[in-house]
C-alpha cells in the first residue's frame, strides 16, 4: 500500500449548478475511505455569468486566453471554491493542516477534443493561497497533449470502487458505471479488470435548457414535467441518429454539441418526456460499443433523481439482460462521486500514477497529469 493521504475533491460540472466537495482518505490505489461530502449551489445570477462565460470562451484558440470577462469570472469562481472549502471544513470540523491536498476541477468553458483544446477555468495558485492547502488542478491538459480526448477522467476511480466491491462480493463484473450529469459518460469494468470509458451522450443539459426556456425553471425536478408527456418518436430519432452514436471512434462531448429542440417542436411536457427518453436511449446505444453487455449499470449524477430517465434506462437495459441500480443501492454516493474522484486523482497525480489510459480517453499511453500550486510557494 502507498502512503495514505487525506484529500478534498472539488467539482463544478457541466450542469453549472454548483460546487460538489468531498473528503477522501486514499493511497491513490486500492485503499479508498470515503469521508463527508456536500454541495454548494450557485445562485441564478452566477449561473448566468457562467453561461455567458461559455459564450465568451468560444473565441479561445489557445488555452491560456481569457477573452471578455473570463479572467474576472475565473477569479470569482476560484473564490467561491475557496469559500466552499472553508464552509465544508468548518461544518465537518476539519483543520486545514489535516488535509494533504485538494483536487480542483475548475469549470470547463470549452472542450474541442478534435482541435486538442480543452479549457477549465480555475486559478490553482489563488485557491492555494486562500485555503492554505496544496492544490492539483488542470488535470485534463496532459492527457490531450498525449493524444487523449481529455475526458472522461473519472474511470480510474470507478475502477477502484468496482475492484473493492467485487472483492467484498457485492458486485460481479462486467459492470458499467454511468454518470448522468450535464453530459453522460460511462465506465465499463470487465471481468478481467479491463477498463473502457467514454462520453455516452447528452445527459441533463437538454432537459435543463428545455424547461428553462419554456417554464423558466432550472431543471425538471423528479421528472414531474416529463411524467405528464409522451415520447415523440421523430424528435427522439433526430437525436439518436446523430453520427456521434454510430462513429467508429468514441469522442468526448462539449456541452454545446447537442442543441435543445425549438419551441415549435413539442409541448413542454412532450419535450421533457422525449428528452428524458433520449438521455436513457443514448446511454444504451453507446453501451452497444462495449465488448460485452454489462450485468449491471450503476447510476450516479443528478439524472438518477429523474425517475423518468431511470424508468426508461431500466426497461431498455432489461432487454439486454442488465439491471439498473442507483449508486446508493450499492452503498456509494451518487452526488459526490465526481468530487471524490477529483480527490482520488489529486493523490494519484501526486504519486505520479496514471490518470488516464488508452481505453479511457484514447491517450497513446497511460499518463499522469495535473499542475501543482503549493500553498507555501507565495
Ligand atoms: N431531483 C432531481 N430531479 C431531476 N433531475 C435532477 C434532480 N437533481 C438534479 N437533477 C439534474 O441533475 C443535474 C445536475 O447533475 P450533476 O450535478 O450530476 O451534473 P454535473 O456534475 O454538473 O455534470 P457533469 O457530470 O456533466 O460534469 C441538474 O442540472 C438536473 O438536471
Ligand atoms: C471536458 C469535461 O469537462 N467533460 C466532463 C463532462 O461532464 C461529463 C462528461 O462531460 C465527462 O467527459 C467530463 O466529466 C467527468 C467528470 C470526467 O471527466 O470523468
Amino acid at each position: 500500500m502507498g502512503k495514505i493521504m487525506t484529500a478534498i475533491g472539488l467539482m463544478s460540472g457541466t450542469s453549472m449548478d454548483g460546487i460538489d466537495v468531498a473528503l477522501l482518505r486514499t493511497d491513490g490505489d486500492a485503499f479508498v475511505e470515503r469521508g463527508p461530502s456536500a454541495g454548494y449551489a450557485y445562485d441564478p445570477r452566477f449561473r448566468d455569468r457562467l453561461k455567458q462565460g461559455l459564450e465568451e470562451a468560444k473565441s479561445i484558440t489557445s488555452r491560456e486566453q481569457r477573452p471578455g470577462s473570463l479572467a474576472e469570472l475565473e477569479r470569482e469562481l476560484t473564490l467561491r471554491h475557496a469559500e466552499a472549502v472553508q464552509t465544508f471544513m468548518r461544518n465537518n470540523n476539519i483543520k486545514s493542516d489535516a488535509v494533504d491536498i485538494i483536487g480542483f476541477h475548475g469549470q470547463t468553458v470549452l472542450h474541442r477534443p478534435d482541435d486538442a483544446l480543452t479549457v477549465q477555468i480555475g486559478d490553482g495558485a489563488l485557491l492555494a493561497r486562500e485555503t492554505g492547502i496544496d492544490i492539483v488542478y488542470d488535470m485534463r491538459a496532459n492527457d490531450m497533449e498525449h493524444g487523449g480526448q481529455g475526458a472522461p477522467l473519472i474511470p480510474v476511480y470507478h475502477a477502484a470502487l468496482a475492484r473493492n466491491a467485487t472483492a467484498d462480493g457485492k458486485l460481479e463484473a462486467p459492470v458499467v458505471f454511468v454518470n448522468i450529469g450535464g453530459i453522460s459518460n460511462l465506465t465499463y469494468i470487465g471481468a478481467d479488470d479491463g477498463l473502457i470509458a467514454y462520453d455516452s451522450g447528452p445527459g441533463n443539459t437538454l432537459i435543463d435548457q428545455w424547461v428553462e426556456a419554456h417554464a423558466g425553471i432550472p431543471f425538471d425536478q423528479g421528472g414531474m414535467i416529463a411524467s405528464e408527456g409522451s415520447v415523440l418518436p421523430e424528435l427522439a430519432e433526430r437525436y439518436l441518429l446523430n453520427p456521434f452514436f454510430s462513429a467508429d471512434r468514441r469522442r468526448s462531448l462539449d456541452r454545446n454539441d447537442f442543441a435543445a429542440p425549438e419551441g415549435k417542436d413539442a409541448s413542454l411536457e412532450d419535450g421533457a418526456r422525449t428528452l428524458a427518453y433520449v438521455t436513457a436511449a443514448a446511454i444504451v446505444k453507446s453501451a452497444g460499443h462495449l465488448p460485452t453487455t454489462p450485468r449491471a449499470y450503476i447510476v450516479c449524477g443528478g439524472g438518477r433523481l429523474n425517475p423518468v430517465i431511470m424508468g426508461d434506462l431500466g426497461s431498455q437495459a432489461k432487454t439486454h439482460g442488465a439491471n439498473v441500480l442507483s449508486a446508493e443501492a450499492m452503498g456509494f454516493n451518487g452526488d459526490s462521486m465526481e468530487a471524490e474522484a477529483w480527490a482520488y486523482l489529486a493523490v494519484r497525480a501526486r504519486e505520479g500514477l496514471p490518470l488516464t489510459y488508452p481505453g479511457t480517453t484514447g491517450v497513446r499511453q497511460p499518463v499522469t497529469g495535473g499542475k501543482y500550486a503549493l500553498h507555501g510557494a507565495h
